[in-house]
């Protein structure tokens, strides 16, 4: 990347989870220098300094994706927005990191899958990216791999799989090693709670039943499917004190285990997708088959419709943290792998460019949240469960500068008559934005999302100093974003772990020793002597 310039940002509403004010931002080398009112000296901008007015805009951080499939080899195919095209798109929707997965094949190497996927984004990228890494089967080997991925590689987090039987799918007792194993290194488990198990047994089912179109994914796996996976996998997390973090809450009924579990105190958190918090499972139904088919992720999205709401509900109220996509995208001709049987579809939908404003829409133009709530569910929460707070996540002296001017108004710029000015690729009507797949900047073909008008809009995008992305024109290049290593053990989550296991771990009573009879212990127990102890117990 080019040496970053000196900005100032200036005099816009700079917004952080907890709390909003005028003030103008220097950045220099990348990262925040100073914060405050009037940093612009009388005189004017020193050579070298760009400012940016931010007058009647939001200046906030950053978005953090925390679940993306960039180029994922999965189910026969390839997600088609590679980590060069996705993450330009995600800096186009005012998201300045991504959170991406490694996945080993069961019996492969987690260390060899993480420097695959390096390899695969390190020259691509467009902003600055971590990885997490899947445990998909368990031995001595996966356990050491984990250790060494904590304390040499950047990995702080570990995503199991209770769904996709036969392929990464892990079982309670691989779950109980795997959670223990991320507690003893301070890392965060996660899961795709799913049942594995009952969803092939469904399909096999629907497929009986001669349904074999994209509503036959959404009946194989019904909420209660998601919502036992989510309760059994924290009733495991629970049972070895170890934080977990729940992908993907596509349900209202996983959301309501999810909120009743913190409410017990369960270290827990929830990740509801753009997806579920603005659209729903009807669209399985749809009489076009690409269209029902651009909808298949897993869990699948809910045909109950007022899901959606219930979702972005419970994220306002903190019962769910923070949102991701699971943006992992197909165009139709590889969709079309499963035309004739719903099992073959390759899983996954759209959204890093579309995540930042459908959840302002979706949210604070809705009135369900607030500038400052939306910062924490879109950045602030998770830089601090992956411990990447406050250099990500906050806008303050010291941090990384990915920054988002935003404009949250409609008509601002209204003087008589409409405004409407096109810039390329995006269309933009008096600052309201359009989504639809003939303008964004996502490789692939269909956008879930499509004719959904959103209020909120990034227009300009800051990564670590420089601007990228300014009124629809790029000036990024692949390989600009960095690899984020993260440490482990991140106060935010393990504060209370650690507590706990000083406190709550269960300690023997003391009693004087039992001096009384004790019966002799035999090896086998005969027929005889069985009958003869149930008489002895039925007449003392
Ligand atoms: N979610 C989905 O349908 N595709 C990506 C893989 C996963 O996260 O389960
Ligand atoms: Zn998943
Ligand atoms: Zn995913």
């Amino acid at each position: 990347m080019a040496a970053p310039s000196r900005l100032l940002i200036r005099g816009g509403r700079v917004v952080n989870d907890d709390f909003s004010e005028v003030a103008d931002v220097l950045v220099e080398d990348g990262v925040v220098r100073a914060l405050g009112r009037d940093l612009l000296p009388p005189r004017g901008p020193p050579s070298g300094l760009r400012v940016l007015d931010a007058a009647g805009k939001l200046v906030l951080p950053g978005g953090i994706d925390t679940h993306t499939h960039m180029q994922f080899p999965f189910m026969g195919s390839q997600s088609i927005d590679d980590f060069h095209q996705g993450t330009k798109a995600a800096l186009a929707g005012g998201t300045t990191m991504i959170l991406d997965f490694a996945v080993p094949q069961k019996g492969g190497s987690l260390i060899e899958a993480f420097e695959t996927w390096r390899s695969w984004a390190d020259p691509k990228v467009c902003c600055d990216y971590s990885l997490h890494v899947a445990v998909t089967w368990w031995s001595d080997q996966v356990k050491e791999e984990m250790k060494i991925l904590v304390h040499d590689k950047g990995v702080n987090s570990f995503k199991m799989f209770m769904a996709y039987k036969d392929l990464y799918m892990v079982r309670d007792l691989e779950m109980y090693a795997a959670f223990s194993q991320c507690k003893e290194i301070g890392a965060i488990a996660q899961v795709h709670a799913e049942n594995g198990d009952l969803i092939a047994e469904g399909a096999k089912k629907m497929l009986a039943l001669g349904i074999t179109g994209p509503e036959g994914h959404e009946l194989c796996r019904p909420e209660a499917v998601e919502a036992e996976a989510t309760l059994r996998a924290i009733t495991i997390a629970s049972a070895v004190n170890c934080p977990l973090y729940i992908v993907h809450v596509m349900s209202k009924s996983a959301a309501k285990v999810i909120a009743d579990a913190r409410r017990d105190g369960k270290v827990v958190y929830g990740e509801p997708i753009a997806a579920s918090l603005s659209t729903d499972g009807t669209h399985y139904w749809s009489k076009e088959w690409h269209h029902a088919a651009h909808h298949v992720m897993s869990p699948p999205l809910r045909p109950d419709p007022s899901t959606p709401d219930f979702l972005m509900n419970l994220l306002a109220n903190d019962d769910l943290t923070t949102t991701g996509t699971d943006h992992c995208t197909f165009n139709t001709c590889q969709k079309a792998l499963g035309k004739d049987d719903f099992t073959k579809i390759p899983n996954g939908v759209n959204g890093v460019e579309d995540r930042m404003s459908v959840i302002w829409e979706k949210g604070v133009h809705s009135g369900k949240m607030d500038e400052n709530r939306f910062v924490a569910v879109t950045s602030t929460n998770a830089a601090k469960i992956f411990n990447l707070y406050p250099r990500k996540g906050r806008i303050a002296v010291g941090s990384d500068a990915d920054i988002v001017i935003w404009d949250p108004k409609a008509t601002r710029f209204k003087k008589g008559g409409i405004r409407h000015f096109q810039i390329p690729r995006l269309q933009i009507v008096n600052h309201i934005v359009t989504i639809s797949a003939k303008t964004h900047h996502q490789a692939v073909n269909f956008n879930i999302f499509e004719g959904m008008v959103c209020h909120g809009v990034p227009l300009v995008t800051i990564s670590r100093g420089k601007v990228v992305y300014e009124a629809g024109v790029f000036s990024v290049t692949a390989g600009d974003g960095k690899f984020i290593p993260r440490k482990p053990f991140a106060e935010y989550i393990y504060k209370r772990i650690k507590q706990r296991d000083q406190t709550c771990t269960p300690t023997p009573v003391e009693r004087a020793p039992y001096k009384g009879e004790v019966t002799t212990q035999k090896s086998r127990v005969t027929k005889e002597d069985a009958t003869a102890g149930t008489r002895k117990q039925a007449h003392p």
